[in-house]
């Protein structure tokens, strides 16, 4: 048996979202996200599920936090809905919406916990849609007076923010593919947002440093790991260009200023081209004192013509799947935070969601023996252990998710939690997981 360790600085936490767990939607004056609108579409989720109540986090934070306190972690991750600062998207800021997010934050500190706040995980105000949304530039100025609010009436309490979660779900997930909110399939329009959000989190970043605000600010990419299915020119080609519809087109110009010529070119012949005035680039790369990576899964892919946008397909070798159908591929984790050291440089690297969705079962004496979610857990701390060794600058873990909660379009049915959401009572069920990740914080390590 190898003893997996980890530094003594190393930060344990895990992630939730405002949308997926708080409930209370119309609760204190919170307006309307385009999750709500999307979620009370018929057809959109499954089950027709919605977030309505979801775990109901809104009323019982303290709760959560105590699960916290009792898992051991350094930090929360969780996010502020924008809904609920500013219920029209813009105008008079909505007092309670602020009064909730203190007494989040200050029972988080109280336990001894550092909150990591997500400034935008999806939950756009509806006010904004309507009037364009992130395909609207009047959206970004939008954005920087909720951060700017969000800013000051946390500066000093709350030390770590992430700007945005997952910007190719924002952009391409929402409005290429259309199975996210607000669910438009159009190319285009999924370019312009990307880019929008990509400017809008620059001047987030150029506001913060203006306002003095203590603590770390950084942003989080969604990054997966598409390898070459052989070493043919065509497969490295399209298994790139998979890749780097996911990675290249958010880090590059985070990181360097610029977008991916070859990407640029190919979306060219799609028919997008994106939407860049003068100093936007500038803009998007303010430097950051941290990336977020989420990281889920990985694969691989073969040139096929027409297949796709980028005549690439999947190719199954095995892998096994998690309960969303994506392959447990351990290693794609080491190798893409790998390839963000060797192409983006030292800045210091948080793994801001990584977990795994399985079905679950609650036994009679309310446990859940996730046996398949903990070996993945287990899998890839192993993984986070060989990337310190290797020098890679990663600095702390959050597990996604600390509660079973809103899924999205999967709705309730896909379980990411460490902790099983009974929705008919709302009784809270720490897994087995729970207790495994536990011990690995108690003794910042494990038995390999
Ligand atoms: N690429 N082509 N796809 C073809 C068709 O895909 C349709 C569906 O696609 C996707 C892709 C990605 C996801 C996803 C979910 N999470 C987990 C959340 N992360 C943020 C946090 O809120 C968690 O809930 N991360 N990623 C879902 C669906």
């Amino acid at each position: 048996m190898a003893r997996i360790h980890f530094p003594k600085d190393f930060v344990w936490g895990t992630a939730t979202a405002s949308y997926q767990i708080e409930g209370a939607y119309q609760e204190d004056g919170r307006g309307l996200s385009i999750w709500d609108t999307f979620s009370h579409t018929p057809g959109k989720v499954v089950n027709n599920d919605n977030g309505n109540v979801a775990c109901d986090s809104y009323h019982r934070y303290e709760e959560d936090v105590a699960l916290l306190k009792k898992l051991g972690v350094k930090a929360y991750r969780f996010s502020i809905a924008w809904p609920r600062i500013f219920p029209n998207g813009t105008g008079e800021v909505n007092e309670k919406g602020l009064a909730y997010y203190t007494k989040v934050v200050d029972a988080l500190l109280a336990a001894g916990i550092e909150p990591c706040v997500t400034l935008y995980h999806w939950d756009l105000p509806q006010a904004l849609q309507d009037k364009g949304g992130w395909d609207n530039r009047d959206t970004i100025q939008a954005f920087v007076k909720y951060a700017e609010v969000i800013f000051k009436a946390f500066d000093g309490k709350i030390k770590q923010w992430i700007t945005f979660n997952e910007t190719w779900c924002v952009s391409f997930l929402s409005n290429y593919i259309g199975a996210h909110a607000p669910g438009n399939t159009d190319l285009q329009l999924a370019v312009n947002v990307a880019h929008h959000c990509m400017v809008a989190h620059g001047e987030a970043v150029k506001i913060f440093r203006e306002l003095g605000v203590q603590g770390e600010i950084g942003t989080t990419h969604n990054l997966s790991w598409l390898e070459p299915y052989s070493t043919s020119p065509e497969d490295q080609a399209a298994a790139h260009r998979h890749r780097a519809y996911t990675n290249e087109w958010f880090m590059e110009p985070t990181f360097k200023g610029s977008y991916p010529q070859f990407m640029v070119d190919w979306f060219k012949s799609k028919g997008a081209e994106v939407p860049v005035l003068p100093g936007d680039m500038e803009t998007i790369s303010q430097k950051i004192d941290f990336i977020g990576v989420n990281y889920y899964s990985g694969g691989f892919g073969r040139y096929k013509k027409d297949e796709g946008l980028f005549d690439c397909e999947q190719v199954q070798l095995g892998f096994d799947k998690t309960y969303m159908d994506w392959n447990v591929y351990p290693d794609g984790l080491y190798k893409v935070l790998s390839w963000v050291h060797e192409e983006y440089g030292d800045t210091p690297i948080y793994i801001t969601e990584n977990g795994a969705c399985y079905e679950d079962t609650l036994t009679a004496e309310n446990k859940v023996h996730d046996v398949l979610r903990t070996a993945y857990y287990r899998k890839h701390f192993i993984q986070c252990e060989r990337l310190i060794e290797s020098g890679v600058p990663l600095k702390g873990y959050f597990a996604w998710s600390l509660l079973d909660n809103f899924e999205w379009a999967e709705g309730y049915l896909k379980r990411f939690g460490i902790v099983y959401t009974n929705y008919e009572t709302l009784e809270r069920h720490p897994k087995d997981s729970y207790y495994f990740i536990q011990d690995v914080i108690r003794n910042n390590g494990f038995e390999a």
